[in-house]
């Protein structure tokens, strides 16, 4: 009796095996197959018991793993192709009677169509996934250039953070956004609903800037790290931030706690994100700066380029603000393709603000349509004069920039020549080399 529910018992494990398993004889005649060999030929078990390999070799597949067994008597591995399109991966074992006489052949076989399947599926998922977040990243930084791959990745690991409540140091010289960015952590965050505060540790003195953070019981004020207690607060130029002022800071930081200025223990909770235009890590190692605040601010840190590192941002830059200022100030000017060439030559050490200052007042005080070279100022004109190491080029420089020059203003070679007090042909050759390239 028992027998029989074993029988029933082995009967569901076989059926149930999402491999293949086919048994055969010592002859090859097929004894047992499980439901999965109608998935992988397309035939029914019943349809296949009592059929021999060697007639099922070729038209259901191939190459036979039992076949090999019956040959060599011992374990095969092997790669089948089935007749359905499915690529099997078989482990066939030969069954020995007590006296070492082979007796039965058992297969078992894995699809790895249905991996290469699960990983098309995976990789076309992980794709979807890919393209949502770039919706989402063009859709939340719409209002910020980025066509440079170092300041797209500056914007994905934004986006990436901005949900969390990791302090965040951004650091990078004057002008390249560093503000900005913060302000879009904070808008991105949780955090949206509650005021976001910045505080420059730079702009006030050592006394001020302690009572602006953390208040005066002599004048009764509130500092702002209370204040913005539940929202995001934005030290800039931490690297400013007096040594003393320092471990105050960290305090807070480390014991999520701020004793008031009435004296009570207020438990905190403040996103802090910090903007540094120096290296603090050399600032720890000259003793200018807290190595343990360091560290506690260096959670997650943003490094946003200059400007004059990713060029590509330049002109989309340009574009951007002209329009802005168009706008703003009721103007059509565009900017000759030699301005933008310059634009693109030039250092920008104050970076984008320096930029938008400059078009600022382009738009506003020029009377032409189109801005030309000369109605720059000379640093930027000879921007590129400016790189060049030695003399012979600094030389090609200064001929380049005088040739633009005047081209730009004159659009004849006849005139840049005139003007230059040079022959004709040799201004069209320096017009070639310089522009038409
Ligand atoms: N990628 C950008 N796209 C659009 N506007 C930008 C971009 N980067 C900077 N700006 C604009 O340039 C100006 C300067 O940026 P911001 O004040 O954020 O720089 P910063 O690094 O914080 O400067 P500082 O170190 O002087 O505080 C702002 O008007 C800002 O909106």
């Amino acid at each position: 009796m028992e027998e029989k529910y074993d029988n029933e018992l082995l009967t569901e494990i076989v059926d149930h095996f999402s491999d293949e398993i086919f048994v055969t004889d010592n002859m090859g005649t097929v004894l047992l197959v499980n439901e999965v060999c109608e998935y992988n030929y397309g035939i029914p078990a019943e349809q296949l018991i009592g059929k021999n390999i060697k007639e099922l070799e070729d038209s259901l597949f191939y190459p036979s793993a039992t076949i090999e067994v019956l040959k060599r008597e011992r374990p095969v591995e092997i790669m089948q192709r089935t007749t359905r399109g499915k690529r099997l991966f078989v482990k066939s074992r030969p069954i020995f009677n007590d006296e070492g006489k082979l007796l039965r052949v058992i297969s078992y076989a894995r699809d790895l169509t249905i991996n290469s399947e699960l990983q098309q599926r995976i990789n076309l998922l992980e794709k979807q996934l890919k393209e949502n977040d770039q919706d989402k990243q063009d859709q939340e930084f719409k209002d910020v250039i980025a066509q440079s791959e170092s300041m797209k990745n500056v914007l994905k690991l934004t986006l990436k953070i901005a949900r969390t409540d990791t302090t965040v140091l951004i650091s990078g010289e004057t002008g390249v956004g560093k503000n900005m960015m913060a302000k879009k952590i904070h808008s991105l965050s949780h955090r949206n609903q509650s005021p976001y505060k910045e505080v420059n540790c730079a702009n006030l003195s050592n006394l001020a800037l302690d009572m602006e953070l953390f208040g005066s019981k002599d004048y009764g004020v509130r500092g702002i790290i209370e204040l913005t207690n539940g929202s995001t607060l934005y030290l800039d130029e931490i690297d400013e931030m007096p040594y003393d002022m320092q471990s105050k800071l960290l305090n807070v930081l480390e014991n999520q706690q701020l004793v008031t200025q009435g004296n009570n223990k207020v438990e905190m909770d403040i996103r802090f994100l910090v903007s540094t235009r120096k290296n603090l890590e050399e600032l720890v190692k000259e003793g200018k700066f807290r190595e343990d605040l360091y560290y506690r601010l260096n959670v997650i840190p943003i490094k946003v380029p200059p400007l004059r590192e990713r060029k590509e941002d330049v002109s989309p830059l340009a574009f951007y603000f002209l329009n802005q200022l168009n706008e703003k100030y009721g103007q059509t000017v565009s900017l000759s393709p030699i301005v933008m060439n310059a634009f693109f030559e030039y250092e920008w050490a104050g970076n984008v603000r320096e930029m938008r200052n400059l078009l600022e007042k382009l738009v506003i005080t020029s009377d032409t349509s189109e801005i030309k070279l000369d109605q720059l100022p000379p640093n930027i004109k000879a921007g590129s004069i400016s790189h060049a190491k030695s003399l012979p080029d600094k030389l090609e420089q200064l001929e380049r920039y005088l040739i633009i020059e005047s081209y730009d203003l004159y659009k004849s070679s006849y005139k840049v020549a005139e003007s230059l007090g040079i022959s004709q042909s040799s201004a069209i050759r320096k017009i070639k080399k310089y522009i038409n390239q």
